[in-house]
């Protein structure tokens, strides 16, 4: 777990301090009144929509219909040309049409605007190659196999030994093979991917993107390299997480382009994905009870996620669109801990609760709610 770094700068209105119960978490700077906004976050570093619900969901502002299907993507025939604004058409250097990059998005006017991003011909192409490559490996899936192979997986023990031999294969044996090979046959030699680590890939590649374009000194990437890794207790618990983890980074390694491969490193590889298991901020179905809500996707806000959890929380989180607040629902003075609910289960008695939290969030909750009901109820 995370000690060091407790003088992260997130806002003006509360430190993160460490607690002697669970990491770090936030304090209130001042009193303030219940109803105050203490964050709010218009740019996450990453996000993954599920692929089920990849065409039903705008890639821009996260909208979801009901199921309906997006109207726009980008068309195969369009000229990239066509789409970019004045000022980021130097940004292909020859004429080029989209050729699927698995986009989806609610009207124009989210297409534009997600296209008018910086640099974001690099990671659109990095799209169009790696879901071209899911495309080329259709017919080797099998459904039946592939769960067999889980079980299998699923019932070995990994040890943070078994997790540290793993990459150090990957990178003295794995690599120098594979940077011998002509570029050809690098593709052949990769593993089969699912869903699943499909989705893993684009997820990762779209981080590489955004950190390669953040300021090494802004708050995103201070509080992103601070994030805290459950990597060790989230793939002791799923070890088949490891052949898959492997898989998304030899399929990286292999396919993406020369603008974003130096990024790809083992530790900066293993740091994505180990934080995203513990602060990863699901995207849920708006207006829905949380037992008949979908689960669209999640998203990484390294801003957000010093938040500890409280099953009685004083600080209600909402998404609008892309953007996550963070607001007080009730008064709370200088020095306060500031928390959030991460559950959907307060309802619940304590010992739930307690099972819950620890199956699915890999800790003990030890919010002073919690510590006052396991003194009293036995
Ligand atoms: C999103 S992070 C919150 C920040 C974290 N404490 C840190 O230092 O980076 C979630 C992690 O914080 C810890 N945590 C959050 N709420 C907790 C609680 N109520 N009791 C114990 N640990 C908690 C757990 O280790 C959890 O995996």
């Amino acid at each position: 777990m995370e000690t060091a770094n407790t003088d992260l700068i997130v806002s003006p209105l509360f430190d993160v301090k460490q607690t002697t119960y669970g990491g770090r978490a936030c304090f209130a700077r001042e009193d303030s009144k219940e109803g105050t906004n203490i964050l709010s976050v218009n740019r996450c570093l990453s996000s993954s929509i599920s692929h089920e619900f990849r065409k039903e969901v705008c890639h821009n502002c996260l909208k979801y219909n009901n199921g309906k299907i997006m109207k726009v993507k980008l068309d195969r025939n369009q000229l990239v040309d066509d789409l970019l604004p004045d000022g980021k058409k130097e940004q292909v250097s020859r004429p080029k049409t989209f050729n699927g990059a698995g986009l989806w998005f609610c009207c124009d006017s989210c297409r534009d605007e997600y296209i008018s991003q910086d640099n974001i011909i690099e990671l659109i192409e990095t799209f169009e190659t790696l879901l071209a490559h899911f495309q080329s490996q259709a017919k080797r899936r099998n459904t039946a196999s592939r769960i067999e192979e889980e079980h299998k997986l699923n019932e070995t023990f990994m040890s943070p030994k078994i997790i540290g031999s793993n990459w150090s294969m990957i990178e003295k044996d794995w690599i120098p093979r594979i940077d011998q090979l002509k570029a050809s046959k690098k593709a052949r030699m990769l593993p089969l991917i699912y869903e699943e680590e499909y989705q893993c890939c684009r997820f990762v590649a779209q981080t590489l993107f955004n950190l390669k374009y953040t300021d090494p000194n802004s708050v995103l990437m201070k509080t992103f390299e601070a994030l805290q890794s459950n990597e060790q207790s989230r793939i002791h618990k799923f070890p088949i997480l490891l052949d898959s983890q492997t898989k998304v980074f030899q399929t990286l390694y292999v396919l993406l382009p020369f603008s974003l491969k130096p990024l790809l490193t083992i530790s900066l590889f293993r740091h994505i994905l180990g934080s995203e298991y513990g602060n990863a901020f699901g995207i849920w179905q708006d207006g829905e009870s949380n037992d008949s809500r979908e689960y669209l996707g999640f998203w990484i806000v390294p801003q957000a996620s010093y938040f500890n959890h409280s099953c009685s929380p004083n600080v209600d989180k909402k998404r609008i669109g892309n953007k996550l607040t963070f607001t007080l629902n009730s008064n709370v003075v200088a020095g306060q801990q500031l928390c959030i609910d991460y559950s959907g289960i307060l309802s619940l008695d304590v010992h739930k609760r307690q099972e819950i939290l620890s199956e699915n969030w890999f800790f003990q909750c030890g919010c002073e709610k919690c510590q006052l009901e396991l003194q009293t109820i036995h």
